[in-house]
């Protein structure tokens, strides 16, 4: 059964090599080594650059921490310059890739359409997409609920069966001083549980949030979504240890609630 709680951390571009490489150290030492990850209660992805993907499996091998790719190519192979396909990526034993990150779709014009393309990519080869998805300008929660909704839709319409971590990320809170109020999150993640919980092939899929989060959120959270996807507030790997603390709790909790 696939774990009810999800923590992960995509690096963006932050570290370069060697910093890269001393950050999995320190988290193949800590969060990697958490109870809650090591007996599955808690699951815990990791994903760094292109480039340090292979040094994160290295330094994550034989650990249950997931290794994922900050993007994938909408094709397989082929007359591709620069990207790298889902089919790679798989083949080196990455298991999840993000897809439709507001910096992608802002800074390199990723559209609907070529969401949708690599949802589809990830998922025929085998990888579950971390969906990103958010509305970009602050509006209240039934809005916001009624436009995330419509991406999850637009992004999933014709992608295989598969499990899939909905990223639920409003543009305005991501790279900010403070996450969005816990109760906007909290309407707005009810309503992609709802949605992704009625769609078929999609068991086992999650829905966490991202945008300025860090130790303390997810309890603020208490129960309303099904983890974080965290960003800077986990470059010190003491922060990712202590939100796995708090995932701990929230799995534990879940778990006697379904005994
Ligand atoms: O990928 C992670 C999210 O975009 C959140 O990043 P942030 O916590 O630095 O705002």
């Amino acid at each position: 059964m696939s774990p009810r709680v999800s923590v992960g951390v995509s690096l963006k571009m932050y570290f370069g090599h060697a910093d890269a490489r001393r950050w999995f150290e320190h988290v193949a030492a800590s969060a990697a080594a958490h109870p809650a990850v090591v007996d599955g209660r808690v699951e815990c992805f990791v994903i760094p650059t292109y480039l340090q993907v292979l040094p994160a499996l290295a330094a994550f091998e034989g650990t249950p921490v997931v290794v994922g790719a900050q993007d994938v190519a909408t094709e397989d192979s082929g007359a591709y310059t620069g990207e790298v396909s889902a089919a790679e990526l798989a083949e080196v034993g990455v298991g999840l890739a993000e897809i439709g990150h507001a910096e992608r779709r802002r800074l390199f014009g990723e559209t609907d359409e070529v969401v949708a393309a690599k949802a589809a990519a990830a998922l025929r080869n085998g990888i579950a997409p971390v969906l990103c998805i958010g509305e970009s300008e602050r509006a209240d929660a039934a809005s916001a609920a009624a436009d995330t909704i419509a991406q999850l839709r637009s992004a999933l319409a014709d992608a295989p069966a598969g499990r899939v971590l909905v990223a639920y990320e409003p543009v305005w809170a991501i790279g900010a001083p403070e996450p969005a109020p816990a109760s906007h999150i909290a309407e707005v993640s009810r309503a992609l549980r709802t949605e992704i919980d009625a769609l078929p092939g999609r068991e086992g899929s999650l829905v966490i949030y991202g945008g300025s989060a860090g130790p303390g959120q997810l309890t603020r959270l208490d129960g309303s979504v099904d983890g974080l996807f965290l960003g800077r507030f986990a470059h010190d790997p003491a922060a990712l240890a202590d939100v796995l603390d708090e995932a701990a709790l929230l799995a534990d909790r879940r778990a006697e609630a379904a005994a």
